[in-house]
């Protein structure tokens, strides 16, 4: 699903009322309808609530859903928030149609700002996408009342004061914390981001039928991959096919003391469906291995008892790289043999990634097409610090277009960042998979579906999901705290039956 800018949905929203031949007030009422919707499913009649409209369309909304509720026997108080003189053509219409119905009552400045119920469900249709500056004078005042409230608080479409797309705005910016937001047709940028994610609360996408050829047109620069984008790529097997038509991996990793993230890599690898696995670790690791994955095989450079050293020779298996590899000098050497002697791509993460961000001058002979898995300390010392969003993600882009890798992003709502500059958000995932071995285990999967023959792309974005999938599948069953790795390699069939 693409996610859109401001400029973008006001383009697709323009194009959508000449196609479907119908008036924007119209497209605001199905807009509204489809909130009012959700909030008579979530709370009993005669619930009280409190809605603070702005003066644009999401104002408009807040007067529609207004009507709308009050018509369904709610008990509801407006307020029109007039912190200037203009308004928009459909917010007037609509409030000369809701001032038949109740006051409608004004905050014009603090003094107006009214006490409100203890358990009032707060409604926010203050600002939506249209907002291009920080909040001042009145709304800051109120917004900074509302978020010191228990009450319940739902945005529409953004919490207000919250811009779709990143910008620089400082920590002193005014934005409504929502419980909940119902926002219309696809998520903003900003919902997905760690600084930015927790005003938006718990949220929804709410489709207004915008038109899907006009979508089809929109180049956007990010992504958020849903089980219908997966299964667009995903593949049967055949009933001929045997072992080798599902290649073989060869994940290299371990160190005295870190075996356990090869065994995780190594599993999930063959558990994701790839035909062979072999394990190269260290000579400590070769009983750990053979005797915790006994469906894979087992090498290494015979001399090195403790870490990876020495020589090493492509044997042309689809390699992951760094689980437990550890950074002696000497393995600093030897992955930048493995990355000279690799022609396809491969799958670095960890110790790999560590090794890299310390020899970046290696960073230029990892084969095209590679896949980097970091989480977000490793990224930073692979490009650097940043100190915003927007750094962050021009960074990202920077890096895959200069090195024509892939990088995936690990955290809540993992970007998957491609070599054309597209960063795909993913949809699945839970903070119970913020545990050791998440991660190896990700390695794994995304090495295993590359020896399947999945792109680069398809490969990360289909092992990101089901990773995410195994996690959520996970935490029905045995809750969140106690989700350990070992868990998501157990999932990760019952993940695999979505596809
Ligand atoms: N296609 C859709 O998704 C639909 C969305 N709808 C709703 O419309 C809003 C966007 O409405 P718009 O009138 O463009 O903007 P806002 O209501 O968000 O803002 C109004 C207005 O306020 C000015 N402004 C911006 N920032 C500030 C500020 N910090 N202080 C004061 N004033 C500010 C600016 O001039 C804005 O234009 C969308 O979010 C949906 O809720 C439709 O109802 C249906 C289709
Ligand atoms: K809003």
């Amino acid at each position: 699903m693409k996610i859109f800018n401001a400029p973008q949905i006001k383009e697709l929203d323009i194009y959508t009322l000449q196609e479907q031949k119908i008036t924007s007030a119209q497209l605001m009422e199905r807009a509204a309808d489809k909130c009012a919707t959700w909030l008579r499913n979530k709370y009993p009649i005669h619930t009280h609530f409190t809605i603070f409209c702005g003066l644009g369309n999401n104002g408009g909304d807040g007067l529609v859903i207004a009507r709308i509720l009050l018509a369904h026997q709610y008990k509801v108080t407006v307020y029109v928030v007039k912190h200037s003189p203009n308004t928009s053509p459909d917010f007037e219409e609509n409030l000369a149609l809701l001032k038949d119905s109740i006051t409608i009552k004004t905050i014009i400045s603090e003094k107006h700002i009214p006490p409100i119920e203890e358990h009032s469900v707060i409604i926010d249709a203050m600002f939506g996408a249209g907002i291009n500056r920080p909040i001042e004078g009145v709304c800051k005042i109120l917004i900074d009342q509302i978020n010191t409230l228990n009450n319940q608080k739902v945005a529409i479409d953004i919490p207000s004061g919250l811009p779709c797309e990143v910008a620089d705005f400082s920590k002193e910016n005014t934005i409504l914390k929502a419980n909940y937001t119902l926002t219309f047709e696809a998520p903003k940028l900003t919902f997905l981001l760690p600084k930015t994610a927790h005003y938006v609360g718990n949220w929804k996408i709410l489709s207004i039928g915008l038109s899907e050829n006009y979508k089809q047109t929109i180049e956007t620069q990010y992504e958020y991959i849903q089980s219908k984008d997966i299964l667009k790529f995903t593949e049967k097997r055949a009933s001929f096919s045997h072992k080798g038509t599902f290649g073989h991996v060869e994940m290299i990793g371990g160190s005295y003391g870190k075996m356990g993230a090869v065994v995780l890599a190594t599993k999930a690898s063959l558990r994701i469906g790839a035909g062979l696995a072999t394990a190269y670790t260290p000579n400590c690791g070769m009983q750990i291995l053979q005797t915790s994955v006994p469906e894979a095989m087992w090498t290494g450079n015979l001399p090195c008892e403790h870490f990876l050293e020495g020589n090493y020779i492509s044997t042309h298996k689809t390699v992951g790289i760094g689980p437990g590899l550890g950074i002696h000098p000497k393995t600093q050497t030897f992955l930048h043999l493995v990355i000279k002697a690799t022609k396809t791509p491969m799958v670095i993460d960890a110790d790999a990634i560590n090794i890299l961000a310390k020899n970046k001058e290696w960073l230029n002979q990892i084969p095209k097409n590679s896949i980097l898995t970091p989480h977000p300390k490793e990224f930073e010392r692979l490009v650097g610090s940043f100190t915003n969003e927007t750094e962050k993600l021009q960074k990202l882009r920077a890096f895959t277009a200069t090195y024509q890798c892939l990088v995936v992003l690990k955290g809540a709502h993992t970007a998957i960042a491609d070599v054309n500059g597209t960063i795909y958000f993913n949809s699945t995932g839970n903070p119970g998979m913020a545990t050791g071995g998440s991660g190896d285990v990700l390695t794994g999967m995304i090495a295993g579906l590359l020896a399947q023959k999945y792109t680069p792309l398809q490969a990360a974005i289909l092992g990101v999901y089901l990773h995410g999938l195994a996690g959520d599948l996970t935490i029905k069953e045995i809750g969140m705290p106690s989700l350990i790795a070992s868990d998501l390699v157990n999932y990760i069939g019952k993940a695999t039956l979505h596809m």
